[in-house]
């Protein structure tokens, strides 16, 4: 049979970045490819010139056979080819329906037209299971929800090939699972499905073939029933990955961080965080688990500054935190800081950096004050020493800091931030979902970095939805849900059944 899609000696250049290079293989038709490598492999590029976004410097692309040079989107889409991106193309405001019918040829006004649209959008929600009603508005849905709108949005445009970037980063292991059902349902009818993910669990779960990418190039193809994670994660890194990290053994020391009676309710009075107390040590790294939305994004918020309580108290080394000092000029971000507070956040693109700034400008971002000299002008020569030294230590690829980090890998820019906040030396690190979208030689060295941290005695709060990191990094764990602690565990108690009861509301043991 034809394959659905065959790539022949794919370049693409960016600058001195050889982002595609001679990659040449093909997708069989009604299969689940998986294509994975490292953060900046070129698994996004060569998708983008796929779906027409970008355009190779050289070599072939052909669909169902067929040499096609697709120069624009919309060409990709009359070609079938959808994609599914990791940031949402929605418009918030507007209902399912109106998304979907955007950019589609046809009266957007005309009642009948929007009557037929429904009822299709109906018919193919419950063909393919998805659970989405075509008069919700996205801002009302949850991001699975979102997901699966875009997904729908790709069906309803009779996309054959559906391209997922990333698609469960985002995802809870629930509405993962409802994903992989649709997916499987997309390939029962004869379609094709491209996922990149970054996720071994998955690709062995669901992919029938892989494809390996290293530095622009192809390093592997495998059918997926002769591989294991093990064999992948050494194609892509190159080298075998650890098992557990080691550690230093658990010793906590001072209370670093105490926390007691917090309270958020937002302006129309609901509760975000109920009478939340706990207190962390010098030396110990306290995961806060649970499924995105239960409070655990405003409490590392009010913790950072970035955020006002409705109510309790926050002390750091026993001195309260000055939540009612909001005249200062800095603005609290800024104030945590200097008090020795360091923050990765969970969405590293709206707070983490700033897109349109070069690597180097984005490494003193909030710390601006440590890099001036006796005159308190910027010293530039100290600034780009330092840049250089944090981006060899951390492995940034490519190393150049005058590149705008918007342009970076997103596991590229998570390493450019958690190099900014760790090389400030904190006492407390806040650490929101560290490890998403990254590939696993980076995780393994991220995780090294904070396990190191640990063992020098700093004070780690980390919230992530990833089980498996909470494991591998966390001493105890706090359990959220709706707003609320609804228990701790030991690590020597981990017990994911446990836990997911936990998560689920289930009140404290
Ligand atoms: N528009 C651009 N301008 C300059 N460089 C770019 C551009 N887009 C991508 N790159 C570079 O090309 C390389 C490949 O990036 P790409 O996003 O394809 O990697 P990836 O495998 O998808 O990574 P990740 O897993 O982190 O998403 C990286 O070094 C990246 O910095």
């Amino acid at each position: 049979m034809q394959p659905a899609v065959e790539f022949r000696n794919i370049c693409k250049a960016f600058g001195a970045v050889q982002a595609n290079a001679d990659v040449s293989f093909s997708i069989a038709k009604g299969s689940i490819h998986g294509v994975i490598g490292e953060n900046g492999a070129g698994k996004s590029t060569l998708m983008s010139i796929l779906y027409g976004y970008y355009n190779a410097d050289s070599g072939a692309l052909l669909i169902d056979g067929q040499a096609q040079d697709i120069r624009t989107s919309q060409q990709a889409i009359a070609l079938g080819i959808g994609m599914v991106h990791q940031h949402f193309m929605l418009v918030e405001n507007f209902t399912v329906l109106d998304n979907v019918m955007l950019g589609t040829e046809g009266g957007f006004k005309l009642a009948s037209h929007r009557a037929a649209t429904e009822a299709k959008l109906r018919e193919i929600c419950t063909r393919y299971r998805l659970d989405v009603d075509p008069l919700a508005k996205i801002e009302d849905l949850s991001v699975g929800a979102q997901q699966r709108v875009e997904i729908l949005k790709q069906i309803y445009r009779s996309a054959n090939i559906l391209i997922l970037d990333e698609p469960t980063a985002v995802l809870t292991a629930q509405e993962t699972a409802s994903l992989f059902e649709i997916l499987r349902l997309f390939k029962e009818q004869g379609k094709t499905i491209v996922l990149i993910t970054h996720k071994l669990g998955e690709i062995m779960e669901i992919t029938d073939e892989v494809t390996v990418m290293r530095a622009g190039r192809v390093v592997g193809a495998v059918q997926t029933a002769t591989t294991s994670k093990e064999e992948l994660a050494n194609m892509m890194v190159g080298r075998p990955i650890q098992g557990e990290l080691p550690r230093a053994p658990y010793n906590p020391g001072a209370a670093v961080l105490e926390v007691s009676g917090l309270q958020l309710q937002d302006a129309a009075g609901v509760r975000l965080l109920a009478d939340i107390d706990f207190t962390l040590r010098a030396g110990e790294i306290v995961a806060i688990a649970g499924v995105s939305g239960n409070g655990q994004s405003e409490l590392m918020q009010i913790l950072s500054g970035m955020r006002l309580p409705s109510g309790g108290k926050v002390a750091l080394l026993g001195t309260e935190l000055p939540y009612a000092k909001r005249s200062d000029a800095d603005g609290l971000p800024a104030t945590f800081r200097k008090l020795g507070i360091g923050h990765v956040p969970e969405d590293r693109l709206r707070d983490g950096v700033i897109k349109d700034f070069s690597v180097m400008q984005n490494t003193v971002f909030g710390y601006q004050d440590r890099v001036c000299n006796r005159w308190g002008l910027f010293d530039f020569k100290a600034i780009a020493a330092r840049c250089g030294d944090l981006l060899k230590a951390f492995d940034v690829r490519p190393a150049n800091p005058d590149l705008r980090i918007g342009l970076l890998s997103g596991g590229n820019q998570q390493k450019v931030v958690i190099a900014r906040e760790v090389s400030a030396k904190p006492k407390l690190m806040l650490v929101g979902q560290p490890t998403r979208g990254v590939d696993i030689g980076t995780i393994e060295s991220i995780h090294t970095q904070l396990l190191k941290m640990r063992d020098e005695g700093v004070a780690i709060l980390l919230v992530s939805v990833e089980l498996e990191e909470v494991r591998a990094l966390a001493d105890r764990i706090i359990v959220m849900s709706g707003g609320r602690i609804t228990g701790e565990l030991k690590i020597e108690e981990f017990d994911t059944t446990r836990i997911g009861l936990l998560m689920g509301g289930m009140h404290k043991t």
